[in-house]
């Protein structure tokens, strides 16, 4: 049986008279792309929320890698490896890509304000190339070599949730939470952000938790599909089960045919 690296239990989250989550509770094995789908306001952001810290439950438990991280900050969580992209895009736009990506390695410096200073008469230099050189990987992997030095706010889209993606593997996580990564692409553009989500689970082993609107993606990459319905869960099983079952079909009533045409 394989590793669990993620163990949701029984999260319930409400907002006012809001009940965002009821109940839910799944397990996310260790190197798996995992994703969460359900009808608008079903709940997925605030369950990926939940576990990146963002939001607190009001009960439930949600572990990391055996650690008990539901009551951690969000940074605490950064620490232990969970990183996340967000469904709006965060960058900062009036900075390269290369310092967008420099902010997202900044947790893993020891340099700070006090040794900044000193950067030319402490280890803080060479410690700054180190991240440099990590930062390159990543641009490499991700094939935004020609924009390093181009301010994130001008990009076009998707190179934008590129950058994104960038920043989040800056932090060298073992856990990546991606809030639909692929919204607002072209088709060039999904198919190439979808070979680079397979490519960080399969070569860098990142464990990848995804919500995805694009049925077609989610079945195409998923290795294990959760369906929310009203903050409830409905099923967690393999794509071709999940998209079986009759209880989703209801769900996602008024869209069969996307459904059939992703299965
Ligand atoms: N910060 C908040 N304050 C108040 N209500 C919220 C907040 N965040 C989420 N909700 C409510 O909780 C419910 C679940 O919302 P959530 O954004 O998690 O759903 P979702 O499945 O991600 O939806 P979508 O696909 O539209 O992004 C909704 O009724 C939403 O209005």
């Amino acid at each position: 049986m394989s590793e669990t690296i993620l163990q949701v239990e029984n999260i319930s989250l409400a907002f006012g008279g809001v009940k965002a989550l009821t109940d839910v509770s799944f397990d996310v094995p260790k190197g798996s792309v995992f994703s969460i789908i359900g009808p608008n306001g079903a709940g997925k952001t605030s369950m990926l929320n939940c576990i990146s810290g963002r939001y607190q439950p009001n009960s439930g438990s949600i572990r990391f890698n055996g650690i008990n991280v539901t009551y951690l900050k969000p940074n605490d969580r950064a620490d232990l490896g969970i990183g996340r992209t967000f469904q709006n895009l965060a960058l900062f736009g009036h900075m390269t890509v290369l310092d967008n990506i420099m902010v997202g390695r900044h947790h893993l410096m020891n340099n700070n304000w006090f040794t900044g200073p000193l950067y030319w008469f402490s280890k803080a230099q060479k410690e700054e190339l180190a991240h440099r050189s990590e930062v390159e990987k990543i641009i490499d992997f991700l094939e935004i070599s020609h924009v390093r030095k181009s301010i994130a706010g001008n990009l076009s889209y998707g190179l934008r949730k590129r950058v994104e993606l960038a920043r989040a593997m800056a932090l060298n996580p073992k856990l990546i939470l991606l809030d639909e990564p692929m919204a607002g692409m072209n088709l060039e553009e999904k198919e190439d952000m979808a070979r680079y989500i397979l490519d960080l689970n399969e070569e860098f082993g990142v464990t990848i938790v995804m919500i995805e609107h694009d049925m077609g993606v989610v079945m195409d990459i998923s290795h294990q599909i959760m369906v929310l319905d009203f903050g409830k869960k409905l099923i967690c099983d393999s794509p071709d089960k999940v998209m079986d079952d009759p209880h989703v079909k209801q769900a996602y009533l008024g869209l069969e045919d996307e459904l059939e045409e992703a299965c």
